[in-house]
């Protein structure tokens, strides 16, 4: 992703209408973080348009599909309850837009552990990210960890990753070190997904859980 020579403001009066914006984008070589960020914040967030989407556990975040990009990104809704947050991840070389719908998301950023690092992980900075305000994340900025640090609101947030990935890195904030995990969707296009593997083990992981 470049910064193209002038960048096109554009606004999205529907989520409808960010998708198919988004669809545009992505089909150019070339796409620009800064004008993929202004698109999704001009989008004001109506729960009616992604209500369909948002559907929550009562332990854990929840990763909601909403659309395949055409393979260019993945769009999706995430689903907090009050307290629940993901533990300290990478995003696998990928360039990540987080879009808050509803509520409030603390997001926690940390620095890289040292190689042969052994001890507790260095916090760069926090801040509490609010309604339609989209934050953007990549591994050359660094780790970070999300909570709705709330008791009494649940979150929604509007994710995109491009190129889309389905495995990451989670870190122990004491230790540093990592552990590959794969995330999966609790729900696709509207539609509950059971995950079942090769043994017909069900999979309960959704997300990046603590
Ligand atoms: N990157 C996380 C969500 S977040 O905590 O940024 C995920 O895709 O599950
Ligand atoms: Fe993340």
């Amino acid at each position: 992703m470049e910064q193209p020579v002038q960048t096109e403001t554009w606004k999205a009066r529907s989520l409808e209408e960010l998708v198919r914006i988004l669809h545009q984008i992505f089909a150019e070589d070339k796409v620009s973080v800064e004008e993929v960020q202004a698109l999704m914040e001009s989008y004001e967030s109506n729960p009616e348009e992604w209500l369909q989407y948002a559907k929550f556990d009562q332990y854990r975040y929840t990763r909601n599909l909403v659309d395949n990009g055409n393979g260019k990104f993945n769009l999706m809704i995430l689903c907090w309850g009050e307290g629940h947050g993901s533990s300290i991840h990478d995003h696998t070389d990928s360039h990540c837009f987080m879009k808050i719908l509803q509520g409030n998301l603390k997001e926690t950023l940390f620095e890289w552990p040292e190689k042969k690092g052994n001890g507790e992980m260095t916090k760069k900075s926090e801040r509490v990210l609010r309604e339609n305000q989209c934050a953007y994340i990549n591994d050359s900025i660094g780790l970070h960890r999300v909570e709705n640090i709330s008791h009494t609101e649940p979150a929604v947030s509007l994710h995109l990753y491009s190129p889309p990935f389905d495995t990451c890195n989670t870190f122990d904030q004491r230790t540093g070190h990592k552990h590959k995990v794969t995330m999966t969707f609790y729900s696709q296009f509207g539609e509950r997904t059971v995950c079942v593997t090769h043994t017909g083990k069900s999979l309960v992981t959704s997300g990046l859980w603590p």
